[in-house]
């Protein structure tokens, strides 16, 4: 018998979703991690053979299934969760959010806020998150603290805040967040421009050119609500898409959030220049923005991931619920009850937000050689028992504190439901002292 080859981590699982192959269950194999990456998935009997392992899961009732990537979300706004509900995007933004922000926000906010997010997200099985927030380098400190996976948003709006002056301010700041942070291995970056009602053209154009340059990918709200399209045609003669389309945005680096009122033509356009969706199902409910067609933009070959958006619109950073929903939602908008099946609800939560960041040669799925961002779920619990498909149990009955273990870049982050790194005690009291803050 050849000699084992010593490795950190061996983990055995009852199931593995791989998510590619595509519709693949595992039954009874394990997934071999040396320092940051997946070496090997073998069946149990052959990897015990084959590998002697420094740390050893045994997971007798569990699936193993790649990180969650939310793919969208503003995880400052964790301080601001239920601090202004059941009102739609406009009379909440302006009338409440901004307002608030404008109080609150600085270095320090965001750095707290951060960090409460990346825990949530963490314990719920999010690996890796897309953000779009005032002070981003407070937002890579918090992620590179908690050990998660993170697109920093190079962020603009028009108009001045405690962070930045004008356009140009925000565009210095974001790149100086960038040259930072960019040696980081889990940090990544998007321009984030907040919207086409709070962007100009001018703007536009600049971070177009700086998106070519530097290869990053455009993230911005897009076509969220009627009230978008209507404010645009008034003032543009366009409707946001065309407009952008129009300035040159629209290509494979494009992350459309939101994307609820997207007629044919429009995601038959999205569709033809490669660009991604990032579908925020309960976001778009509780503003009462509307359905996004997820049906028709998956049957003209969108890629299209899951975001959460902010806490303070959803108001959890759940990528469990939304994967139901996102599952949920398409089949009732389409009247067709095989739309988005689980495998397709976990392919969009996984690693279509990994393409639409162009992380997809990295994370998303578990192959050997990629980074072994992976999460353990575990189904013998009453609301996921009988386990006919382990699929099905994830997408339609499970619930994020089932997560049990999450490992990021080969490191365990979340052991049998408990923090590694983190102490749960100091960021209560913290989001609480922000309560009294803002509260005062
Ligand atoms: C410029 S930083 C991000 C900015 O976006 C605001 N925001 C949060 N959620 C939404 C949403 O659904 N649509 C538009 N804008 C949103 C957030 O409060 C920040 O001001
Ligand atoms: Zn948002």
């Amino acid at each position: 018998m050849p000699t084992p080859t010593v490795i950190d981590t061996l983990i055995s699982a009852r199931w593995i979703i791989p998510i590619e192959p595509v519709n693949t269950v595992l039954h009874d194999h394990s997934i071999a991690i040396d320092g940051e990456r997946i070496v090997a998935i073998l069946p149990t009997s052959e990897a015990r053979q084959h590998f002697i392992a420094d740390n050893y899961h045994q997971l007798t009732d569990h699936v193993l299934m790649p990180g969650l990537v939310n793919l969208h979300t503003h995880a400052a706004m964790t301080l601001l969760r239920g601090y202004a509900d059941d009102l739609p995007l406009m009379e909440w933004l302006k009338g409440h959010i901004w307002p608030a922000e404008a109080r609150h926000v600085s270095t320090e906010f965001v750095r707290d806020g951060a960090r409460l997010a990346c825990a949530e997200m963490l314990k719920g099985g999010t690996t890796c998150f897309n953000d779009m927030y005032f002070f981003p380098e407070a937002v890579a400190e918090a992620a590179v603290d908690t050990g998660i996976r993170a697109a920093m948003g190079m962020v603009v709006i028009e108009f001045p805040t405690a962070y930045a002056t004008d356009p140009d301010d925000y565009l210095a700041k974001g790149c100086a967040m960038r040259d930072r942070w960019q040696h980081e291995p889990l940090l990544n970056f998007t321009l984030a421009p907040h919207a086409p009602y709070t962007v100009s053209d001018d703007t536009f154009a600049k971070i177009n050119i700086l998106s070519n340059q530097l290869d990053l990918p455009i993230h911005i709200h897009l076509h969220e609500t009627t009230d978008e399209i209507t404010q645009s045609l008034t003032q543009y003669k366009q409707r946001p898409l065309a407009r952008l389309h129009d300035l040159g945005l629209t290509s494979p680096g494009l992350i459309a959030v939101h994307a609820v009122h997207m007629n044919t033509e429009e995601i038959a356009l999205l569709a033809q220049h490669g660009c991604h969706i990032a579908h925020c199902p309960a976001s778009n409910l509780k503003l009462a923005s509307g359905f996004t067609p997820v049906a028709t933009m998956a049957e003209y070959g969108l890629n299209i991931g899951i975001g959460t958006d902010g806490a303070a619109s959803n108001n959890k950073l759940d990528m469990f619920s939304e994967m139901r929903l996102a599952a949920l939602l398409a089949k009732g908008v389409a009247q067709d009850a095989s739309a988005i099946p689980a495998h397709q609800a976990l392919q969009m939560a996984t690693i279509n937000g990994a393409r639409a960041l162009a992380l997809d040669e990295k994370i998303g799925s578990l192959i050997p050689g990629k980074y072994a961002d992976l999460i353990a779920v575990d189904l013998a619990q009453i609301n996921t028992l009988p386990t006919f498909d382990p699929a099905s149990a994830l997408v339609y009955s499970a619930g994020r504190d089932q997560v049990s273990h999450v490992w990021i870049n080969g490191k365990l982050l979340i052991d049998n439901h408990q923090y590694t790194q983190l102490d749960e005690r100091t960021l209560k009291m913290t989001a609480r002292v922000w309560q009294n803050r803002i509260t005062a």
